[in-house]
């Protein structure tokens, strides 16, 4: 896609895009590999950022008809786990909200704040119900109220994290990790329609996916590490409508 802005000219590419007619499953069929991949070591960061309303939690949690993202990975990993005969993995969930700039740990009993992702509670889990209950428990714990969440959702990013480690009584252990991080979109920048916010805007979500752009290293230090520098990346981005709004989803 080439767009121009002021003169100067901009070029983006995309693997995939997806119609308004995708349903969740096909989304699913896109990102299956990565998450085998978590449970073969890698590190995985999929994030979904586009417009408030445009469907970014829809695609991650969906509903109990249309489950979203985490749901089906959570289920594709422990049917995954428990067909495993050689191999016997533990999965630790833990849900972080990133808001102005502070990390909260939504697992914590107060939701206190950590300075960075390494210490975050984890909860041991052993299916996917357990992990979707503490996704849904610390979701309506955000600093963002459910009820405000298409005024008020700017600046609240949202993360769930699994931790599989696998162990085999003949070989070496396996540490895998996949992030899932529902981004937030600044309404100012929407609002102001100015690029420079616009990529600052940009970098503070790309940094807080791991994405080395531009932000100084003490900073993505604190909100990247761990969420897998460079290594299984998969953006789901939503838009609709058009204006400003088309170039900052792009
Ligand atoms: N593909 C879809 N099919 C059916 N309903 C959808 C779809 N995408 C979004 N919706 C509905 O649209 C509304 C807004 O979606 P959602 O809350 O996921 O947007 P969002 O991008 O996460 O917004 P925010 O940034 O404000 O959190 C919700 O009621 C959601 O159920």
């Amino acid at each position: 896609i080439n767009i121009e802005d002021k003169g100067k000219a901009y070029s983006f590419s995309y693997d995939k895009v997806f119609g308004p007619e995708a349903k969740q499953l096909d989304l699913y069929e896109e990102i299956a590999q990565l998450v085998q991949s978590s449970l073969d070591s890698f590190q995985i960061c999929i994030f979904a950022y586009g417009q408030t309303g445009s469907g970014k939690t829809f695609t991650m949690i969906g509903t109990s008809q249309e489950q979203g993202m985490i749901p089906r990975s959570a289920d594709d990993i422990f049917d995954k786990i428990h067909s495993l005969e050689t191999w016997s993995y533990d999965v630790h969930v833990s849900v972080a909200e990133l808001y102005l700039h502070t990390l909260y740990d939504l697992l914590a009993p107060d939701k206190g704040k950590v300075h960075d992702l390494s210490a975050l509670s984890e909860v041991l889990v052993s299916n996917k119900d357990d992990a979707i209950t503490l996704l849904e428990k610390a979701f309506c714990k955000r600093s963002v109220s459910c009820t405000m969440m298409n005024e008020e959702s700017s600046g609240s990013h949202l993360l769930f994290r699994l931790r599989l480690s696998g162990s085999n009584k003949d070989t070496g252990p396996k540490l895998g990790v996949l992030n899932f991080m529902d981004l937030a979109e600044s309404k100012n920048v929407i609002k102001s329609g100015s690029l420079d916010e616009l990529l600052d805007e940009a970098k503070g979500a790309a940094a807080a996916v791991g994405v080395s752009w531009g932000w100084d290293e003490e900073k993505q230090k604190r909100y990247a590490g761990g969420l897998g520098n460079g290594n299984g990346q998969v953006l789901l981005s939503g838009y609709f409508g058009s204006g400003f709004g088309y170039f900052s989803h792009i």
